[in-house]
């Protein structure tokens, strides 16, 4: 692993890694790890299979053992997700899989479940880490981490935009109170919560643009990747 570089993007929701990592991995050719689709996917096989949610060695078995596939969409077509051979692409990004995953990740024998899936993700030429605790637990030494925030009140309203736009009928002010629950359940939790690295750096996108937020993180990766 450790000569891998790696960039590990932690955050609340909406701050923007997703999109961030996405335009990292692209720019450099790196690999992707969207951690957060870990966590959605085991609350949904949950929630499937009629698993409570705080059942902890119940959901860790079916964290171990989910059945998924990343199907790579044509050109220009998103990634399919299949779970236990279903495609639930569109089910894995809703705000209800979001509440799914941030109750079974407070559970720690699912973390333990999903640690090593998410370290073999660190392949040549690199990656880009998306999460809650890559910076903190996963990958430790990555040379890179960024703690990506930005105010609640702008987290929901781009969440907002980006669900109106997708044809979901959203509520803003629902969706700022959906954030605020789980950021304090992500924030509060005993094991991995979300917090910085003590050598991450921290960069509030509030009234950055994506692009903004890409330029800084890029200078920021030319200054500690320097094989870059
Ligand atoms: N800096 C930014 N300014 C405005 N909108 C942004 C910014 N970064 C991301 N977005 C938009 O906000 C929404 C949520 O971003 P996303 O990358 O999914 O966040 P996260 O992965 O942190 O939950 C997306 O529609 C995205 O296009
Ligand atoms: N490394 C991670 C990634 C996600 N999680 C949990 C906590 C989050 O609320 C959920 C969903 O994460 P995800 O990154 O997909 O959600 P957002 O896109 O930020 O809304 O999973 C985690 O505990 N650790």
């Amino acid at each position: 692993m450790s000569n891998v570089p790696i960039i590990a993007i932690d955050g609340p929701s909406g701050s923007g890694k997703g999109t961030l990592c996405q335009t990292l991995a692209r720019h450099f050719g790196w690999h992707l790890l969207d951690s957060g689709a870990l966590y959605r996917l085991t609350g949904m096989a949950a929630d499937r299979h009629g698993i409570a949610l705080n059942d902890e060695l119940a959901v860790a078995e079916l964290a171990k053992n989910l059945d998924v596939q990343f199907v790579p969409g044509a050109d220009g077509e998103p990634t399919l997700v299949l779970l236990e051979g279903d495609d639930v692409s569109g089910e894995l990004r809703t705000e209800k899989t979001g509440l799914l995953a941030s109750k079974v990740a407070v559970l720690g024998a699912v973390r333990d479940a999903l640690l090593q899936r998410q370290r073999d993700f660190a392949q040549l030429p690199g990656l880009v880490a998306d999460g809650r605790d890559m910076g903190t637990v996963v990958f430790t030494d990555a040379p890179l981490k960024i703690f990506l925030t930005a105010s609640a009140e702008e987290r929901a309203e781009r969440r907002y935009k980006q669900l109106k736009s997708k044809g979901d009928n959203v509520n803003l002010a629902t969706l700022l109170m959906e954030i605020q629950a789980r950021d304090k359940r992500d924030s509060e939790r005993e094991l991995a919560p979300l917090k910085p690295a003590a050598d991450a750096i921290q960069l509030d996108s509030s009234g950055l643009g994506i692009e903004e937020v890409f330029e800084r993180v890029l200078a920021e990766a030319k200054i500690r990747l320097p094989s870059l």
